[in-house]
């Protein structure tokens, strides 16, 4: 209890640590194990920071929704601070900086009217894998990697404008995989202050600094090249540092900070949030698929239907609306597959509650979007690979992908802090979703892949 306030149940933990070493590898499983037992609402120390979990679509709508305001913090993250100058949007405590960055990112750079303006560069990366597996001729294709090159292309595309693998190709790719997985990374640092030196004895510090000064480096000239180009030959080409710069000239005199130091840590935002979530889910996907013929079956004759004669076969983005079914495979491994299963950590404002539990100011908050997407009190068969469940014609059809709608599918989050790039990442999806069956057939000259690859296990 918390001064006579009712604190949520919290399974026994370790001295010191708490309850960090419970959570192991897989946390979002070790923590839906841990909530079955003992409740949607828990709380959990990890090392010294106090840490409310959710794992019920009703907690998710209290956290993102109903209290939406209390939870609208993020808490502090080293890796973060360190590799975003401490300046960018994702992991920006709520606040004045954070709202002026969201209104830059939701108004110029993801809006519906930029998300269109970029079809034609979907559309050359997607025509640019298909090419590279019929270059190949070869029987086998990493496909995971294909998947990632066609992600970063589109995102380097979007921030750097058609000259984006001037900067670096295969390169650039490695230093943005480097600089994602240090992202990623949990430091000890983070919950047991003391034991920072462990991160410096494994050698994150010195990885961290190094892909830091990197990527700073590649970032000053992209920035450089900009301003040069639009000195020089101003041909109104508008790529997200383009957009960026003209928001900064604008703010000039008005008092409003953005800089170049706030220019390269949203352009990093973009890269960090769109590509491993992009990529994971359509890497999946395609694994679903592989292992459920008959669904793919299903896929493929909705893309031969939608594709008539007349278009020389090619699929584009006009057929989109007409694959159906295609959305509800993506929305299903978005379901099962959730690729970020613990969101981005939340922490509150101010003293609060969750489902008539006391929430102390400045605690973490983690919502289990991964055990609430599987919960068998709100799912049929919510361990199986259903993609006709989003083709029925209650809500979660309805709803598209509108955020804060229903809180059993909430693989964007919602409220304040939800995905501001889903209008991005979904064309996307689907334009290369598509262009699977072209894929088949260059490999197979069927529809259906040679053999059945066997999968890892990734979650
Ligand atoms: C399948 C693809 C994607 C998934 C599953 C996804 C999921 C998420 C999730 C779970 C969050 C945190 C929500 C929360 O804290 O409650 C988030 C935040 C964010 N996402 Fe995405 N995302 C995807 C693609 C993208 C893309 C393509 C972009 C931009 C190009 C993007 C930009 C952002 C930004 C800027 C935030 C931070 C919002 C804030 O803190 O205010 N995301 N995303």
């Amino acid at each position: 209890r918390d001064d006579g306030r009712r604190l949520p149940p919290s399974p026994p933990g370790l001295p010191l640590l708490g309850h960090l070493p419970l959570l192991g590898s897989l946390p979002h499983r070790n923590l839906q194990a841990m909530a079955a037992k003992h409740g949607p609402v828990m709380l959990l120390r990890l090392g010294r920071v106090p840490a409310v979990v959710a794992s019920s679509a009703a907690a998710a709508q209290e956290v993102m929704k109903t209290h939406d305001l209390a939870f609208a913090s993020r808490p502090r993250m080293r890796m973060a601070e360190r590799l975003i100058y401490g300046r960018d949007m994702v992991f920006a405590p709520y606040g004045e900086h954070w709202r002026q960055a969201r209104r830059v990112c939701v108004l110029h750079l993801l809006s519906q009217r930029r998300v269109q303006s970029l079809r034609r560069a979907r559309e050359l990366e997607a025509a640019a894998m298909v090419d590279r597996v019929r270059r190949g001729g070869v029987q086998a294709v990493n496909v995971t990697a294909l998947i990632i090159s066609y992600t970063n292309g589109i995102i380097s595309r979007a921030a750097f404008g058609d000259g984006g693998s001037l900067y670096g190709g295969e390169e650039l790719t490695k230093l943005f995989a480097d600089f994602a997985g240090l992202l990623g990374t949990v430091t000890v640092g983070d919950f047991v202050p003391w034991l920072a030196w462990v991160d410096t004895l494994m050698g994150l510090d010195a990885r961290a600094a190094r892909t830091s000064a990197q990527m700073d480096a590649l970032l000053e000239r992209v920035i450089a090249d900009h301003r040069r180009r639009r000195r020089e030959d101003d041909d109104g080409h508008r790529d997200f540092v383009d957009v960026m710069l003209d928001v900064n000239d604008e703010a000039e005199g008005t008092g409003v900070m953005f800089d170049d130091v706030a220019i390269k840590a949203i352009v990093l935002d973009m890269f960090a949030a769109a590509t491993d979530t992009t990529y994971t889910t359509l890497v999946w996907a395609m694994a679903e698929l592989i292992n459920h013929l008959h669904e793919m079956r299903r896929v493929q004759d909705e893309v031969r239907a939608a594709v008539v004669a007349g278009d020389g076969g090619r699929v584009t983005e006009d057929h989109l609306p007409k694959l159906r079914y295609l959305k509800c495979v993506i929305k299903e491994t978005l379901r099962l597959r959730t690729p970020l299963p613990l969101l981005v950590p939340h922490e509150t404002t101010e003293d609060t509650e969750l489902l008539g539990y006391h929430v102390p100011a400045r605690s973490r908050v983690i919502v289990n979007a991964w055990a609430i997407a599987r919960d068998p009190a709100a799912w049929d068969r919510p361990d199986e690979f259903v993609p006709e469940r989003f083709a029925g014609g209650d809500d979660l059809t309805a709803a598209d992908y509108l955020l804060g709608q229903d809180f059993r599918f909430v693989p964007f989050g919602a409220g304040r802090r939800g995905c501001p790039g889903v209008g991005f990442a979904v064309p996307s999806m689907e334009a290369w979703s598509s262009r699977w069956r072209a894929c088949c057939i260059t490999l197979t000259g069927s529809c259906r892949p040679a053999a059945r690859p066997s999968w890892r296990c990734m979650s």
